[in-house]
């Protein structure tokens, strides 16, 4: 972008409904900040408008512009002013102005393209988002998994209906298809005719790549050559050749439709309580129906009981189609289609979870824990039963005394139990489930202990299970995973292939005790956190406490500070993301009116101004001058701008916005690395980024 495009924006009609917005934002009370001051890093709740995508496209002029009046001379908008960021707009409020510097890709050639060039250089995109020189050629590999994706900029740049109309010539257009001689199935290559059928099938493999498969036309298990099936297709397709009886490389001694089946799938069928002694062979319809080869005798229907789904979900293994069994509302088709989905993309993102003692950082982590919890229990679950399983059979092949050794606790044949007898649902009706009990009493099973010492010998085992190596909660530091589980209707605008993979979260939490963290010599290990969460108790400005139980007596908000101040200067954060959650927000509502702000010495500057409608608390003037004393804290230590939310740990709706808004942070410091690398190729020198290390 140019001066003379900010001289053209210059010249329209000033638009006021930023500042509208803004001022909505803005904890009440707070004035609006001067242009060069502009700083949204503070979330603050606000409601946003029902339909945010809609008031953004609907917006012919959605980016913030100054008036140019009070520049002296035609210059740059500093773009990084406008970061707002509010925990319950992660769409409208929080990404307006970077889009303004974002890039569209072609997903032919890579050429990137800022929103003002974006139209000249991709035309109509009858074909996607390629430049028009690249229409009628393949698209880059690496780019399959976003085709039929909107960005976020596409969606401003292009009308919702047009967007739509991009995204499914994107993603069905032949030219972006893949290509007949990229696949094998059951050792055959694929024709034109083959691709047709199988693309063209209603319930067809989705989200292939090009490599080997393997097909089983009768039950329509579909799976990577020498792999465990993968999902179900559309039965019955006349495509490549004959399934092979080792194409999924098992050793079981079972066949299903000739093929030898994989452990994973003799145990579901164990499971699942179906008789299968080796050398038995199946046959498996694609309706889930069986029976023994020969026999000619039904025995029963694979996928009739959601437990036996569930199972599958656990291990892992396909289920039929939605659309062809079972009903949406079925929570254990949810779970079985959102969760391999979690297993497949393995980056975690770690969040640093400080905080001191009363501050409710515990608070936090539980409501996350029970908001959260998703498919990562459950694979917690299904790879330390599976682990306990094998290390059982190994023990009783070696003879070896019982493995399980303690007779008392038999939690986890009691949770199979649960999955085979079919009555899960009375125990996981709902994914908002509270979970913790379970992970809990799973946890103490002392056979799923043993397991867990032996974790090593586990290949699928995530090295973060639940608890760090060698500390324990009671040391202090614990740990979950979560993924969320919500849709951005700016991201995704459409994608029938359900939802894109989910990023991995991982929260963990430390307690110092209030020691000084140039005390904690592990702090080290975890310099690739992602994001640093320090938690502090708003409500502490007029408490006294003693740091560390050192007798001396402080001001709790202060020994904050302290804290804080020396966590922002360990040396293995320098380049990690600080996210402040002030939390307690009701109780210092409730406070505020009655003990004065100032009655904490750092404070002592904050002058309320009077409200002037009645939103505008007192409480929200304070919030905001806090969060301000923090960030000139941050800022002189680091040079860097410290990301501010407001919480009440007790209301778990409240725990999720200041989770979601560090996602946010997240995305934003990605996107400021990628510019740091000088991935922008198109010579825009981008303020946004760049400054952010200035502001102050
Ligand atoms: N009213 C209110 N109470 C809260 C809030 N957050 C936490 N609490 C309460 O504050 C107390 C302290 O919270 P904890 O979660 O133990 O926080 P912590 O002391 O930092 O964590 P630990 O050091 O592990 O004990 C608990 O009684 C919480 O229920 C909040 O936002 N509002
Ligand atoms: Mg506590």
């Amino acid at each position: 972008m140019t001066d003379g495009d900010y001289l053209i924006k210059e010249e329209e009609p000033s638009n006021n409904h930023w500042e509208d917005l803004l001022r909505r934002m803005l904890p009440a009370g707070a004035p609006l900040p001067d242009e060069d001051q502009l700083d949204y890093s503070i979330s603050v709740q606000y409601q946003p408008p029902t339909h945010p995508y809609q008031s953004l496209s609907g917006n012919t002029n959605p980016v913030p512009i100054i008036k140019s009046s009070t520049f002296t001379k035609p210059r740059k908008i500093p773009q990084h002013n406008h970061k707002y960021s509010t925990a319950t707009t992660n769409l409208a409020a929080s990404v307006v102005s970077n889009r303004l510097r974002e890039k569209e890709d072609c997903i032919v050639c890579d050429a990137r393209y800022c929103s003002n060039c974006l139209l000249k250089a991709m035309g109509s995109m009858p074909e996607g988002r390629k430049c028009v020189g690249c229409i009628g050629q393949p698209i880059r590999e690496s780019r399959r998994q976003t085709l039929g994706k909107c960005s976020r900029m596409l969606s401003k740049v292009c009308s919702p209906l047009e967007v739509r109309q991009i995204m499914m010539a994107e993603k069905e257009c032949s030219a972006n298809q893949l290509r007949p001689e990229q696949l094998v199935v059951n050792g055959r290559q694929l024709q034109q005719e083959d691709m047709d059928e199988l693309l063209g099938c209603p319930v067809p493999p989705l989200k292939l790549k090009p490599g080997s498969y393997w097909y089983d036309k009768d039950s329509g298990l579909w799976g990577q050559e020498g792999e465990k099936p993968d999902r179900i297709i559309s039965s019955k397709l006349n495509v490549g050749g004959k399934l092979q009886v080792d194409a999924s490389n098992g050793n079981t001694q079972v066949y299903i439709n000739g093929r030898q089946i994989t452990k994973v799938e003799l145990r579901f069928l164990k499971l699942a309580k179906v008789q299968c002694p080796q050398g038995t062979h199946f046959w498996l319809y694609d309706d889930g129906s069986y029976e023994e080869e020969g026999q000619n005798n039904i025995k029963g229907n694979i996928w009739g009981k959601a437990s036996t789904r569930f199972i599958c979900s656990l291990f892992c293994l396909p289920v039929p189609h939605e659309h062809s069994h079972g009903s949406n509302n079925d929570p254990s088709t949810f779970l079985s289609k959102s969760m391999p989905q979690n297993l497949e993309h393995g980056r975690v993102q770690k969040l640093m979870l400080f905080g001191l003692e009363g501050s409710g950082t515990s608070t936090v982590f539980k409501q996350n824990l029970k908001l959260m919890i998703q498919s990562n229990m459950y694979r917690y679950v299904s790879v330390l039963l599976e682990g306990r399983e094998r290390f059982e059979e190994e023990a009783l092949m070696e003879e070896k005394p019982s493995f399980s050794g303690n007779q008392d606790s038999h939690f986890s044949d009691w949770l199979l139990d649960i999955l085979t007898m079919g009555d899960f649902d009375n125990y996981f009706p709902a994914a908002t489930r509270e979970y913790a009990p379970l992970v809990d009493e799973i946890w103490k099973d002392p056979a799923i202990q043993e397991t867990y010492k032996r974790r090593h010998e586990l290949h699928h085992l995530p090295d973060d299970i639940l608890y760090a190596e060698g500390v324990t909660p009671s040391n202090g530091l614990s740990y979950l995973d979560f993924s969320f589980n919500d849709r951005s209707p700016m991201s995704e605008i459409h994608d029938e292939n359900g939802p894109s993979p989910l990023v991995k979260y991982q929260l963990i939490r430390m307690s110092t005790k209030g020691k000084p963290f140039d005390t904690c010599k592990w702090l080290d290990m975890f310099e690739d956190a992602r994001v640093v969460v320090f938690c502090i108790a708003l409500s502490d400005y007029d408490q006294v406490w003693s740091h560390g139980g050192n007798g001396i007596m402080e001001n709790k908000m202060l020994a904050n500070r302290d804290s804080f101040s020396s966590l922002a200067r360990q040396p293995c954060f320098a380049d990690t993301p600080f996210v402040l959650i002030l939390n307690k927000y009701d109780i210092f509502e409730d406070k505020i009116s009655r003990i004065p702000l100032t009655v904490c010495e750092w404070f002592s500057g904050f002058g309320p101004l009077k409200p002037q409608h009645k939103q505008q608390s007192l409480a929200n003037q304070a919030y905001y001058y806090v969060a301000m004393k923090f960030k000139e804290l941050y800022g002189s230590i680091t040079g860097r701008k410290l990301f501010v939310c407001q919480s009440v740990g007790r209301e778990s709706g409240s725990v999720e916005e200041a989770l979601k808004y560090i996602r946010e942070v997240i995305r934003w410091d990605e996107e400021r690395e990628e510019d740091v690398y000088g991935i922008n190729v198109d010579g825009d020198d981008d303020s946004l980024y760049t400054t952010q290390f200035e502001c102050r």
